[in-house]
């Protein structure tokens, strides 16, 4: 019977530092996973996924959209924050409820208490997608943190330093696993590696990521 029990509750979340003002918190989103996948969902019948283009005509292989009060874009004009989703015209979605309070707890566990995010942009990656090495630097406020929450299949998360040059670590991270960072780590580059094929039961080969931030 013990053992029963053990093979099908989730695993408790645990945290591992990357840094001073970083921190992956593992499997902390596992148990509202399939919640946030109906999030998503219903952001996007209003909000499709589409690829963006950078400000150097690139089109990203990471699908995007976003709820909340701002909404990430980028164009020939450049990267910003703004509250019509230039795809329709009308306002961003309201971001769910469980969105917010999952990204609340774990910046509170992450030891950010006044975190409210105003935005959230959801990535979806199918196999082949990227995201090149970045600083998060279009928000107003750096003393808020960043929430990032992995679903689906797998992906290896790069977290560099301060400088583009200098060396990221390689995180694997999976369904559930939320990465915070903040403070002295705020501006730190990142990515994430080429999705690689993978079967996940509910996402099947994509990966989506959430990605909560304070915008203005
Ligand atoms: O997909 C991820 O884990 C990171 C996403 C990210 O860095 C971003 O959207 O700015
Ligand atoms: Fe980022």
């Amino acid at each position: 019977m013990t053992m029963d029990l053990f093979e099908h509750s989730p695993p408790e979340p645990w945290a591992e530092s990357l840094c001073e003002g970083a921190v992956v918190l593992r499997r902390f989103a596992s148990v509202s996973g399939a919640e946030l996948l109906a999030g998503i969902e219903r952001v996007t019948a209003q909000a499709p996924f589409r690829q963006m283009r950078t400000p150097g005509g690139h089109i990203m292989s990471v699908a995007m959209t976003c709820c909340g009060d701002w909404g990430w874009v980028t164009d020939a004009r450049g990267y910003r924050y703004q509250h019509q989703d230039p795809v329709s015209g009308d306002p961003w979605p309201a971001m769910p409820e469980v969105f917010r309070t999952l990204a609340v707890e774990a910046a509170t566990k992450a030891g950010y208490d006044d975190f409210e995010p105003d935005s959230c942009l959801i990535n979806r990656y199918s196999p082949g997608a990227r995201m090149g090495l970045h600083q998060d630097k279009n928000e107003d406020d750096f003393g808020q943190p960043i929430v990032s929450v992995s679903l689906g299949a797998p992906a290896i998360f790069q977290f560099g330093g301060l400088r583009r040059g200098d060396r990221p670590q390689r995180v694997p991270l999976e369904h559930g696993d939320v990465v915070v960072w903040g403070g002295p780590a705020r501006l730190r580059y990142h990515g994430v590696l080429t999705l690689k094929v993978a079967d996940h039961p509910l996402t099947g080969a994509c990966r989506y990521n959430l990605t909560f931030r304070r915008a203005r």
